[in-house]
């Protein structure tokens, strides 16, 4: 591996300079993207490993040498999809189920078992084609929707501002609920694991809708699925005689479970920018976790003045050790490639030690 800091970072092992990646990173705000984007749909160039690898390697070609990840471009839905579920992507309006589930009766519609190596064939397929062309200049992040995000997306129909339909599953079909999120967190446990086997070298789940939950129902109906995820992929991976992956928990929102999602077996917490850095390191206190965020996406709309104020402070408050830069959620379409590029030198600037 030509730059394993983001893997040596994760596992707590000193570093020469912060590594930094992108949520989000190969997406809308780059010209090469819409190029692709133009001749398909999204859906369909997550399913052509040729394109979803090309994807990948978009951000790591242009920023060569800021960049200390790729991320395999994919999506979460793409789970529902191997449930049976159709979703398609609607031009400015984002996912769309046109047949959410409604009622607890609709399980009955979820494939139980499905074959995940098979039906998400075409993810591994890209994972092991982008390996290849990122001839190990960085290491390759694989992911995965958590289980509540998942539900609701499942529940909803796409995106929601109330979650009503989904809370509603919550708060009147209890053990339908729980039946959905053990259905989901099997399924992705396996598709974690698979993602290794083609070639991941660490893997982070996005729980992106658990700040839409109270605590109390966020460690009901979040916490034990996310902690049976990271617990179960690295058992599998063990039992293959594979050395288990470093794994990434964002919950997005959940800033009350810091504490918690320190013991939750996962190297790496992500955090979203409600965290204060200095904050967040106080409640780590000395345990092993590595902490990976969390500047405000819009910042990025800022001047550069801004931009390099608040990434030196970021920076400051995070420390030089177990930290991964990032930003606190996915990049926006509309940020500049170019604050993009002063961005990752900045966090090359500062991240030195
Ligand atoms: C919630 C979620 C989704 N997808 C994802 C999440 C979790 C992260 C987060 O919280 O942001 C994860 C995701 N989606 C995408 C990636 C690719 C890898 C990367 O570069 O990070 C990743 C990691 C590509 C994408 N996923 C999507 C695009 C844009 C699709 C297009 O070109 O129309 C890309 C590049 C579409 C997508 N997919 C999803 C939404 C809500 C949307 C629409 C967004 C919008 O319209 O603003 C679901």
């Amino acid at each position: 591996m030509v730059n394993d800091l983001l893997l040596r970072a994760a596992r707590g092992e000193p570093v020469e300079r912060l590594p930094v990646w992108i949520m989000r990173q190969a997406g809308r705000y780059l010209p090469e993207y819409h190029k692709l984007r133009a001749e398909s749909t999204f859906f369909q160039m997550c399913q052509c490993p040729e394109t979803a690898s090309e994807l990948t390697m978009q951000p790591v070609d242009r920023f060569a040498g800021l960049l200390d990840a790729a991320i395999i471009f994919s999506d979460i839905l793409v789970i529902p999809q191997a449930l049976g579920m159709h979703v398609e992507m609607l031009e400015g309006k984002g996912p769309h189920f046109p047949t959410p589930l409604n009622t607890p009766d609709d399980l009955k519609t979820l494939q139980k078992n499905p074959n995940i190596s098979s039906i998400l064939g075409y993810v591994m397929d890209a994972i092991s084609l982008a390996r290849t062309r990122l001839e190990n200049r960085v290491p390759l992040l694989g992911f995965s929707g958590a289980p509540w995000t998942l539900m609701a997306y499942m529940i909803e129909g796409g995106g929601s501002k109330s979650f009503a339909k989904a809370k509603t599953w919550l708060f009147r079909y209890q053990e339908a609920s729980h039946e959905l999120l053990k259905l989901l967190t099997k399924t992705i446990s396996v598709y974690l694991v698979e993602q290794v086997k083609a070639g991941a070298q660490m893997l982070q789940i996005f729980d992106s809708w658990a700040g839409e939950l109270s605590p109390r129902d966020f460690f009901e109906f979040a916490y034990p699925y996310l902690v049976e995820i990271c617990n179960t992929v690295k058992k599998s991976l063990r039992e293959c005689r594979i050395e288990p992956v470093p794994m990434i928990v964002y919950a997005k929102g959940a800033w009350y479970a810091l504490d918690k999602l320190c013991d939750s077996g996962y190297d790496v917490v992500g955090l979203d920018w409600l965290q204060d850095p200095a904050e967040a390191v106080r409640i780590r206190g000395n345990r092993r976790v590595t902490f990976q965020g969390n500047l405000d996406p819009s910042i990025l709309y800022g001047s550069h003045e801004t931009i390099e104020q608040r990434v030196k402070e970021m920076i400051e408050a995070f420390g030089k050790k177990d930290y991964i830069i990032n930003l606190g959620h996915g990049i926006t379409p509309a940020v500049k490639v170019e604050d993009v590029r002063f961005f990752l030198e900045q966090c090359h600037k500062y991240g030195r030690n």
